[in-house]
């Protein structure tokens, strides 16, 4: 098995709540990026996964404490100086963030920030710079690339803007690219080609993908692994293959009855009953309890670790998680009749 490129364990970010408060929104998180791999990073809304992604880059929000470990490499990340931060990011562990489009100067061409970009990492002459800066548009394949790349971005569509903003992340080559739902702004069609894009800079860049998402059916075929998060603790994760098809969590179990097969379009989707709690309101014990049909007494009361399934690779954050049932959507469908 290959060495992990980036680990992240143990990672903690508390921001600042109102009136002297603390929120913990992403709490004791471990995983591990191996070179190459498509790790798909799932939760809903408000699980802690940008707080992760931006933690792990150095850009969590002024005032956040955060803790734990992130090597990448033999190098650590957390505590280090700014000036190594700077030089780590975007050379070798990239984000395309979740508003991507503000990545994008609207008063300079796409062009000259693509040059801006590989100059800050490299020592290139400009106009090595400027036909990198092509070479980068062209190979997320917008067309015509020397003359767009002379454009300014409200000249692009959305798809092709969102194009670019992949082609900023990607233009040092980068080890590691975080790509923070990097679809929601667009239409089914295009939200297809940018995924299928980002496979293939993958595939021909050999960097690994982190694909964070609340929509799992973006996940389905374009994930070697998985790590499901929730109220900013790890709750299952392992290989895609497994994981999706045999969840061993109920919080992951009722995800997967959410997304609509193919051949069932219009069945009446179960879904989990609630909503994930606020950080500032976190219940005792595992925060997924109050949602869940099998929760008990020792769910309400204490927290559950991750353990191992037996399956390779593949851990399970659940105290009832011998309990759920094969198929697993069945616990949700149980629980909404
Ligand atoms: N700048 C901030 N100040 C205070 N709370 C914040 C801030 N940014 C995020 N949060 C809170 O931190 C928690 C985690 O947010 P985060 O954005 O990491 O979640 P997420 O899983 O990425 O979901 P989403 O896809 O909606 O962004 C949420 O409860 C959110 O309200």
């Amino acid at each position: 098995m290959n060495e992990p490129l980036l680990s992240v364990r143990d990672l903690r970010v508390t921001l600042p709540g109102e009136r002297g408060g603390a929120l913990p929104v992403v709490r004791g998180l471990s995983f591990d990026v191996r070179p190459g791999e498509a790790l798909a990073l799932i939760g809903e809304s408000g699980a802690g996964k940008s707080m992760a992604a931006r933690a792990v880059l150095g850009t969590a929000p002024y005032g956040a404490t955060v803790t734990g470990s992130v090597r990448l490499g033999e190098r650590e990340l957390l505590g280090a100086r700014p000036r190594e931060l700077r030089a780590v990011r975007g050379s070798r562990v990239a984000l395309i963030p979740q508003d991507a489009l503000s990545v994008l100067s609207p008063v300079h061409t796409v062009g000259a920030q693509l040059v801006r970009a590989l100059r800050a990492h490299g020592r290139l002459s400009p106009s090595q710079a400027r036909e990198r800066a092509v070479a980068a548009l062209d190979r997320v394949g917008i067309p015509d690339a020397a003359r767009r790349a002379r454009a300014y971005p409200h000249e692009f569509s959305g798809g092709m803007r969102q194009r670019a903003v992949i082609a900023m992340a990607t233009v040092n080559d980068p080890e590691v690219v975080f790509a923070d739902e990097p679809t929601t702004a667009l239409d089914p069609r295009t939200s297809g080609i940018v995924l299928d894009l980002l496979a293939d800079l993958r595939r021909r860049t050999g960097a690994a993908l982190v694909l964070i998402t609340h929509d799992l059916a973006v996940v389905h075929g374009r994930a070697d692994r998985v790590v499901v998060a929730y109220a900013g603790r790890h709750v299952e994760s392992g290989p895609a293959g497994r994981v999706l098809t045999a969840p061993r969590a109920p919080y992951t179990a009722g995800l997967v009855a959410a997304v609509p097969a193919e051949e069932a379009r219009d069945r009446r989707l179960p879904a989990i009953g609630g909503s994930p709690p606020s950080p500032a309101a976190l219940p005792q014990g595992c925060a997924f309890a109050p949602r869940c049909p099998l929760a008990d007494a020792h769910c309400r009361a204490a927290a559950p670790e991750p353990v191992a399934t037996g399956a390779s690779g593949h851990l399970v954050s659940c105290h009832r998680w011998q309990d759920v049932p094969i198929p697993p959507h069945t616990l949700f469908s149980r629980a909404a009749t």
